[in-house]
């Protein structure tokens, strides 16, 4: 069977990569990339801002679009940041994050990575989700991607940022969403 293309709608070089690297040894299913800067739709919930911006992507690429959207939830504050995190993370820094949770005695928190597909303009949108529990902790690790260096995922010593990146491909929300992705295309 021939490999289906499809073109991933992202501006984030580091999630580009890690998908790239979940999807290396997968035969049926060959991703181009597209650094489009979609407007997102504010929303409570990653499959809604995930299902807009693939509507705009389908519409811009002019074909099959696969795009993602990803929510780091406090659940001390009710899942909020979510899909938000990525202002709080402009705004407020690692530190700034673990201080909003200052006055909890909850730290736990989950990562939630929604993906989005639709093989044309106007097409259906299907949505893919998977989540990883954890908890909020003071950066430890590398500084290169995003809030990993504060998420400790459950039954682990180390941040998203200190373990090796074929671990977090193991256990991460981003992979736990596209084994469900592959699912749909298998
Ligand atoms: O595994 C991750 N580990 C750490 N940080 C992460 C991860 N995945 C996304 N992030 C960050 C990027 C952004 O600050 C926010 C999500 O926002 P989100 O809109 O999904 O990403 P984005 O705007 O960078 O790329 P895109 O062009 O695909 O929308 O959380
Ligand atoms: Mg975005």
């Amino acid at each position: 069977m021939a490999a289906r293309t499809i073109t991933f709608v992202t501006g984030n070089a580091n999630k580009l990569k890690e998908v790239q690297a979940i999807l290396a040894s997968c035969t049926h299913l060959t991703l181009v990339n597209r650094k489009i800067d979609l407007p997102e739709l504010q929303a409570a919930s990653t499959a809604e801002v995930s299902a807009e911006k693939c509507k705009l992507a389908a519409e811009a690429v002019q074909g099959a679009v696969l795009v993602e959207d990803t929510s780091l939830c406090f659940n001390a504050l009710n899942s909020l940041p979510g899909p938000y995190i990525k202002w709080f993370l402009e705004g407020v820094g690692h530190d700034g994050l673990n201080r909003m949770l200052d006055g909890f005695e909850d730290r736990s928190a989950y990562a939630l990575c929604t993906f989005a597909y639709c093989e044309g303009p106007g097409k259906e949108v299907h949505i893919f989700e998977g989540k990883t529990d954890g908890s909020i902790v003071k950066a430890r690790g590398p500084l290169d991607f995003g809030w990993d260096p504060i998420f400790e995922p459950s039954g682990f010593a180390q941040t998203y940022a200190e373990m090796p990146k074929e671990t977090k491909n193991t256990i991460s929300h981003r992979a736990r969403a596209l084994e469900k992705v592959l699912q749909f295309f298998a």
